[in-house]
């Protein structure tokens, strides 16, 4: 360019524009600067909307309302991707490991569940679809069933067909990992469906252990586990329906002045819970500690056979090991002294839980009841004295219909205390157990004595300055006696 051209240029560029009599360039520098910005704008918003399309559609909420009952379902976020499911065509088993991890949004009202999963990718649109649609039959290509090793995975439509949508009408209760809905498959098969709730990232532990430690179990006095579903924010667990509730209700509820549970039916429910434990303890590699003995999880049917509950809490152990745990579980008054102080955790807590629950199921009393008079509140503080107190034929529910025979009792009496020695490693096994509560046989002199020092063990555990009711508990307990106690001052533990 000639520096003819170039001043000409500079004259036309610093000629007045009819633009708030701007000059040229100035109007010329403003259009070229609003042109560059709407271009970084318009970039800014295609690799937005890139990236949400490549994460899995950002954070969509939705509510489904269900045709059946028409409850609000939970409110999904679609960050939530589903674990890997096995196609219609391979029929993989569902690796449990695989569940996402859980960030938790909690709310029981709304039963809110929000997964946060990093890792996942493929399966969100098969995973959500249900949920999606918005209506009970929206799963689409979904498999209906994936058959694995142990149990069955099920569909969140098979559940919620079976549970009339989920619907309150069909809610049996509500523990603390979640609600418990009653349903029937299509074959008929009833069930107990237990949707987990996102407990602070509890939800999805507890969903692991419990299908580890259940779904590998067998047993009848055991509530079965027949299955699971993942599906979107959904963890439910699916368990054969037990019919006749909980012992728990029928201990304490409203049942009359004559309880339905007799002598032997609460024998019974001792012997078979027992069973079920010692499965647990002595019958799987690696063993299963419960950690949550006690009355409101053991399960009756219509024959009041016993079927313990809940292995929510339930940890894996390694024989010979006790597992040290930061977070001690378990309900009060039902948990051992060792694992409430220490965290320290093994069988012997379960079998200190057990022998609370057998004072429970002969007494009718809770094991920590304030309604009481002070020192009847703690059950085993009383029991002792009771027993220290040559009253052990008192200490029976009082709806009993029928009582029991007094060797019968004693027998039972001498397991429980046998249970619940403060000196965990003193406490017998529930094979042990078993065999005691069995026999027909007197209870050896060794049994006695055995348990005539817990009680002496335990009392100074509790109370260090109780000494008379230490002497009357030893005496009460003393094996002086080899034949009808109207012979013996003592009691004839037999
Ligand atoms: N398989 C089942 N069949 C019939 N009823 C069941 C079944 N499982 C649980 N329930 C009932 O559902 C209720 C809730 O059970 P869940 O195990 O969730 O809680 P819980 O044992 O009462 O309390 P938590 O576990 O929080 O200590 C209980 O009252 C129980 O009787």
């Amino acid at each position: 360019m000639s520096v003819y051209d170039a001043a000409l240029v500079n004259t036309e560029l610093s000629k007045k524009t009819s633009i708030f009599g701007l000059h040229l360039w100035v109007v010329i520098g403003i259009v070229v600067g609003a042109v560059i910005v709407l271009i970084l704008f318009l970039l800014s918003l295609c690799v937005t909307a890139c990236r949400r399309r490549r994460g899995g559609e950002g954070e969509i909420r939705h509510q489904s309302k269900l045709s059946g009952g028409g409850e609000i379902t939970p409110v999904i976020s679609k960050e939530i991707q589903e674990i890997a499911h096995a196609s219609a065509a391979d029929h993989r088993p569902i690796v449990p490991q695989a569940v996402p991890e859980i960030q938790i949004d909690m709310g029981k009202v709304e039963h809110r569940v929000v997964f946060s999963d990093k890792g996942a990718s493929s399966g969100e649109s098969r995973a959500t679809s249900g949920a999606d649609t918005g209506s009970i039959g929206g799963s689409g290509s979904l498999p209906e069933v994936s058959h694995l090793g142990w149990g069955r995975w099920y569909t969140l439509r098979e559940l919620e067909e079976a549970s009339n949508g989920l619907s309150h009408e069909n809610v049996i209760g509500e523990g603390g990992y979640g609600i418990v809905y009653y349903g029937v498959l299509a074959d008929n098969t009833r069930i107990a469906i237990k949707n987990l709730l996102n407990n602070r990232g509890q939800a999805e532990k507890e969903f692991k252990v419990e299908v580890e430690a259940i779904g590998r179990v067998r047993h009848k006095n055991l509530v079965r586990l027949f299955g699971y579903c993942v599906e979107g924010a959904y963890r439910m667990l699916v368990y054969e329906y037990v019919d006749n509730g909980n012992l728990d209700q029928w201990l304490h509820g409203d049942v009359g002045e004559v309880s339905p549970l007799t002598w032997e039916i609460r024998m019974n429910i001792i012997l078979g819970t027992a069973k079920g434990l010692a499965y647990l303890h002595e019958g799987l590699e690696p063993k299963v500690v419960h950690r949550d003995i006690k009355s409101s999880n053991i399960l009756l049917d219509r024959q009041w056979h016993a079927k313990l509950s809940d292995f929510g809490l339930a940890k894996l152990l390694n024989s010979e090991n006790s597992y040290v745990t930061t977070r001690v579980m378990g309900t009060f008054g039902y948990v051992a002294p060792e694992y409430a102080c220490t965290g320290m955790l093994n069988e012997k807590s379960d079998i200190y839980s057990f022998g609370i629950l057998i004072m429970e199921i002969i007494t009718g009393r809770s094991p920590v009841d304030y309604s009481r008079p002070k020192g009847e509140v703690n059950l085993v503080d009383w029991l002792k004295t009771m027993v220290g107190n040559r009253k052990s034929e008192e200490i029976v529910d009082p709806k009993l219909p029928e009582r029991p025979a007094s060797k019968a009792l004693k027998r039972v009496i001498l397991v429980a205390l046998r249970c619940v020695d403060p000196d965990a490693l003193k406490r017998p096994k529930m094979g042990h157990i078993i065999h005691m509560l069995e026999s027909e046989d007197l209870l050896s002199r060794d049994e006695r004595r055995i348990a005539r020092e817990s009680s002496n063990s335990t009392l100074e555990d509790n109370h260090p300055g109780r000494e008379s009711a230490n002497k009357q508990s030893s005496e009460g307990i003393s094996d002086t006696s080899e034949g009808d106690s109207s012979r013996n001052h003592n009691y004839s533990w037999r």
